[in-house]
């Protein structure tokens, strides 16, 4: 169980986190959602100790996180972050084998198990033709599929996701969240694609300018009425077979009124 209870953040003066409260229970995904600049990744840092909140407090299976020691909360949490390009020589297998390394011991050699979990995690992700290429050489989507399979090896019981779909194709987007679904790990996911957060999260906190502006399954969030006002664009939402596509209509932000609405929604609806 992941649990942040009130916690704000803030850049200098500047609060860009308030009061944020998130429960991820054991094995749910809950999903983080918002505009730009909401503060989804900074309230996903403070979630895994790399910011500590100015007010509130972040627990993992009800121990805080400020007072757990890198190498502990490693075990416990895995961490898919955006990052930028790392300079270092690793091939993709080197840096998958990075998420053993809070089960070795300080300068343990890697043993035969730490090998196996690492080919086996970059199976997984569709990964296992690139282990001997150069990490930074990859494709975003390449990397963003071995950063996974390196959480994977982690092995941790909670997974926490930056916008783990950004670079991937199509197929990757939903075999990659099809993928933690089923490894039934406690998940926090940020995540910009409604579609795919509606498909996968068992439950959605939406966050406007740093505050809680709706939170639930995402049959309550994901509603016309709940998305208009905080990413200010038109919201059509169309029932299908399994779920709901939301359609959207960037000309409803133009077009003003309400009584354009229906009509320009119509004309321009498209999905993401
Ligand atoms: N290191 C920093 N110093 C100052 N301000 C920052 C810093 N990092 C982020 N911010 C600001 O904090 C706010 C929240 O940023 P954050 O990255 O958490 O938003 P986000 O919802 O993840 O955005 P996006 O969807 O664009 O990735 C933004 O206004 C951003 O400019």
């Amino acid at each position: 169980m992941i649990r942040a209870d009130d916690v704000s953040f803030a850049y200098g003066d500047v609060d860009v986190v308030s009061r944020v409260a998130l429960t991820a229970d054991a094995g749910r995904i809950v999903g983080l959602i918002g505009p730009n600049g909401s503060g989804k990744t900074t309230m996903l840092r403070t979630l895994y100790a790399a910011l500590e909140p100015r007010t509130g407090t972040v627990q993992v299976d009800d121990e805080p996180v400020a007072s757990m020691k890198p190498r502990e909360l490693a075990l416990r949490m895995a961490v898919v972050a955006q990052e930028g390009d790392t300079e270092l020589p690793l091939t993709a297998a080197d840096v998958v084998l990075l998420g053993r390394a809070p089960h070795l011991s300080t300068f343990a050699r890697h043993t035969r198990e730490d090998f196996r979990i690492a080919a086996e995690s970059l199976t997984r992700v569709g990964a296992r033709h690139l282990a001997d290429r150069a990490f930074g050489r990859l494709s975003g989507g390449e990397k963003q599929r071995v950063l996974i399979a390196r959480a994977l090896a982690q092995r941790a019981r909670h997974l926490l996701l930056d916008e783990p779909t950004n670079h991937l194709d199509i197929r990757y987007q939903h075999e990659i969240l099809q993928l933690v679904r089923e490894l039934e790990v406690t998940t926090v996911v940020v995540l910009h694609d409604l579609n795919l957060a509606a498909r996968y999260c068992d439950e959605l906190i939406l966050l406007d300018s740093g505050r809680v502006a709706a939170a639930g399954p995402p049959d309550v969030v994901l509603r016309a009425e709940v998305l208009e006002p905080v990413y200010q664009i038109g919201v059509q939402r169309v029932e299908t077979e399994d779920g709901f596509q939301l359609l959207f209509s960037p000309a409803f932000v133009a077009a003003g009124s309400n009584g354009n609405r229906k009509e320009e929604r119509t004309r321009t609806g498209s999905t993401t």
